[in-house]
């Protein structure tokens, strides 16, 4: 349960149970490093990022097969050891399974990866209420649709969240912004991409934009450091689509005021840091069109699951 009472979308123990070969690859041993072998070599923790003048990989440059198979540095820095990748040519739904006498090793290897869309905005812009229609409408398809949030989704990103969400909890801007990475860091590995890696849709509920929006943007921590340091956490995971849902401060401040649940800590911090994060998702939707779908978050809930539910069977038609 979060700070205002609700379960995580996709809150399980993700245990070692039906985990996929690719996640295998990426947890750690046990009393291993950490998510990623890549970590090895990473730059300490603490501080500000000073690796020098190479950009972060740009969102959205990925395509849906690549965004998972490529293994390298993002930063285009020493090369991480690479998970194995999900490198074959795209099989259709369908189609006949390649010839027999291929390896199991090599059909393990040619899962098609499944659409990772995102649902993004301001506190009680209805992010929760969208996504909880897209759940009925979206529900029995095969492959399955996976719901989930950030920050949380997995055993240990909630009590990540629970900390961020304390009222109660003071912490410095680049502590939140590790913890949310962190939280991050744990949903990739143990949840999102596995489940991509099997084909299935993964909408989530909160990305990498909502902390360039509130750390970058609100926080003042700069959108490319924000980004940077995320890139351990999501490694190469960007979503295919993200619908950001765009309200104006009145309504959003009506429905504020018609919440009855107590405020979260981030949600405490007043409306200038609001009209700053309101500035990030802007930025963010202005320079990536291609991704991200802005939608008018004043429209009643049926439409907007209308219309994001036609794009997501979209997505998954190919
Ligand atoms: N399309 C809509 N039209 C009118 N009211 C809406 C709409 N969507 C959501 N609401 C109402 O706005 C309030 C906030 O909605 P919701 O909890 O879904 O927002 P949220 O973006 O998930 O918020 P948070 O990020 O703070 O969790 C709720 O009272 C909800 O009923
Ligand atoms: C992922 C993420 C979230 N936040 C903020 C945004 C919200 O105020 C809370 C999450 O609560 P919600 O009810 O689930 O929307 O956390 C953030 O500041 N940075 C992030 O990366």
């Amino acid at each position: 349960m979060d700070a205002r009472g609700r379960a995580g979308g996709g809150e399980r123990d993700a245990g070692d149970h039906g985990r996929s070969l690719l996640a295998r690859e990426l947890l750690p041993p046990p009393g291993g490093e950490g998510p990623r072998g890549a970590l090895q070599g990473r730059r300490p923790l603490g501080g500000r990022y000073r690796g020098g003048d190479r950009a972060p990989q740009p969102l959205g440059a990925l395509d849906r097969r690549g965004a998972v198979a490529r293994g390298g540095d993002a930063r285009g820095g020493r090369r991480p050891r690479a998970p194995k990748p999900l490198q074959g040519p795209r099989r259709r739904r369908g189609a006949p399974r390649p010839e027999e006498g291929r390896s199991l090793k090599r059909l393990v290897a040619e899962p098609t990866r499944g659409p990772f869309v995102t649902v993004e905005g301001l506190d009680f812009s209805g992010k929760s209420t969208l996504v909880s229609r897209l759940k009925d409408e979206l529900a029995g398809l095969d492959p399955p649709v996976y719901f989930t949030r950030e920050p949380g989704g997995a055993a240990a990103a909630e009590r990540v969240r629970a900390l961020l969400l304390d009222p109660e909890l003071e912490m410095a801007a680049w502590t939140e912004a590790y913890l949310y990475a962190a939280a991050r860091a744990e949903l990739v590995t143990r949840e999102i991409l596995p489940r991509l890696g099997r084909g299935e849709t993964v909408v989530c509920e909160r990305f990498l934009d909502s902390s360039v929006a509130y750390q970058g943007y609100g926080r003042g921590l700069g959108a490319r450091e924000v980004r940077d340091l995320n890139s351990w956490a999501v490694g190469t995971v960007v979503p295919d689509m993200t619908f950001y849902l765009r309200l104006d401060g009145e309504e959003r401040a009506r429905r504020a005021r018609g919440s009855e649940a107590p405020l979260d800590r981030i949600e405490r911090v007043g409306d200038e840091f609001m009209g700053r994060v309101e500035v990030g998702f802007e930025e963010i939707s202005r320079a990536e069109p291609g991704r991200v779908r802005v939608l008018d978050a004043s429209l009643p809930p049926a439409e907007l699951a209308g219309t994001v539910r036609d794009e997501i069977l979209g997505l998954r038609a190919g």
